[in-house]
């Protein structure tokens, strides 16, 4: 078996991780033949609570995970991580927008910056979860100046999967049979979810997804308000910023960037103002 991959995973205590770690754990990210070692990083209150995690996760009883390391500290965190999902931040509650979260979280991701310079590995791959999710990342990469810029990337895969989601039950299509489904911009309520290239599997056929839901007006106009405020309808009807589809969200990015997208040649994400993934999976 390989050697044991140190994935980091900030923010551990809270409710995205909860559902987060348990995926990367059982190798939904790397596989079935990877071990890993979780890294788990959260603030000194929330020590208490991350023992609880730690409980179950060992509870669970996964064979791939070899160690699960858990502090407060940033130099055991990052030191010689291989992969690094920063999701410890403060998520918006109702009314706000992402950029509200600036004050709050920017200044974590400089001083996560700087430890993932210090310590991590020169190769680590970073995806920036916490909001406002863009800026993070591209603060992140300013402050770890050793580490490629292209090793820093924002989480839009969200965006992606619910786009693709919504394309898919319009059309009554499993949500495999949609892809090439582009989003543009931040991970902010002025994205643009783009399907003029996205295809759809219906009737045996692939289609264009415009000639496939025969409604442009569905899709030039409320499937596009749709996506931009899926956030907030969330925060509306839980009471709490979306976890469960976070976390799904954050695996299928790190298990792409990984591994490699199954079908479609080009898949690129960029840390500023453009995300875009090509995909069918
Ligand atoms: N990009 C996306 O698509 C997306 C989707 C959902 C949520 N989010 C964002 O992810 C972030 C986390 O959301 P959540 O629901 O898990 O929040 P949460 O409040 O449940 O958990 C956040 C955790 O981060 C910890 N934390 C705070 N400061 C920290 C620091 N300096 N170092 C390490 N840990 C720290 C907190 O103690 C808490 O345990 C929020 O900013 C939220 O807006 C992004
Ligand atoms: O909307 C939020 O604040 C949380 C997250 O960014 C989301 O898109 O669900």
């Amino acid at each position: 078996m390989a050697e044991p991959l140190k994935v980091l995973v900030t923010g551990a205590a809270g409710q995205i991780a909860y559902s987060l770690l348990f995926s990367v754990g059982k190798g939904d990210v790397f596989g079935q033949d990877q071990p890993i070692i979780l890294v788990l990083l959260d603030i000194p209150p929330m020590m208490g609570v991350l023992e609880g995690v730690v409980m179950e996760l060992n509870d669970c009883s996964l064979p791939l995970v070899k160690g699960i390391i858990c502090t407060h500290d940033l130099e055991e965190a990052f030191t010689g991580i291989d992969v690094a999902f920063m999701v410890g931040a403060m998520p918006r509650r109702e009314g706000m927008e992402r950029k509200d979260l600036l004050k709050a979280n920017v200044k974590i991701f400089k001083q996560q910056g700087e430890a993932l310079d210090k310590f991590a590995k020169k190769d680590v791959k970073v995806l920036v979860v916490g909001n406002p999710a863009n800026t993070n990342a591209c603060i992140c990469a300013k402050y770890a100046p050793s580490i490629p810029k292209e090793n820093f990337s924002a989480m839009t895969r969200l965006d992606q999967n619910r786009a693709q989601s919504l394309v898919a039950n319009r059309l009554g299509v499993p949500n495999s049979d949609v892809w090439n489904v582009i989003i543009w911009g931040n991970h902010s309520s002025t994205q643009f979810p783009d399907v003029q290239h996205a295809k759809v599997k219906i009737g045996g056929e692939d289609k264009n997804a415009f000639e496939a839901v025969k409604d442009d007006s569905w899709l030039k106009n409320e499937f596009v308000s749709t996506v931009q405020k899926r956030g907030a309808a969330i925060i509306a009807a839980r009471k709490l910023s979306s976890a469960m589809s976070a976390a799904k969200a954050a695996c299928d990015h790190i298990r792409d960037w990984w591994n490699g997208t199954q079908e479609v040649g080009f898949n690129f994400q960029s840390i500023f103002s453009i995300n875009l993934i090509f995909l069918k999976n």
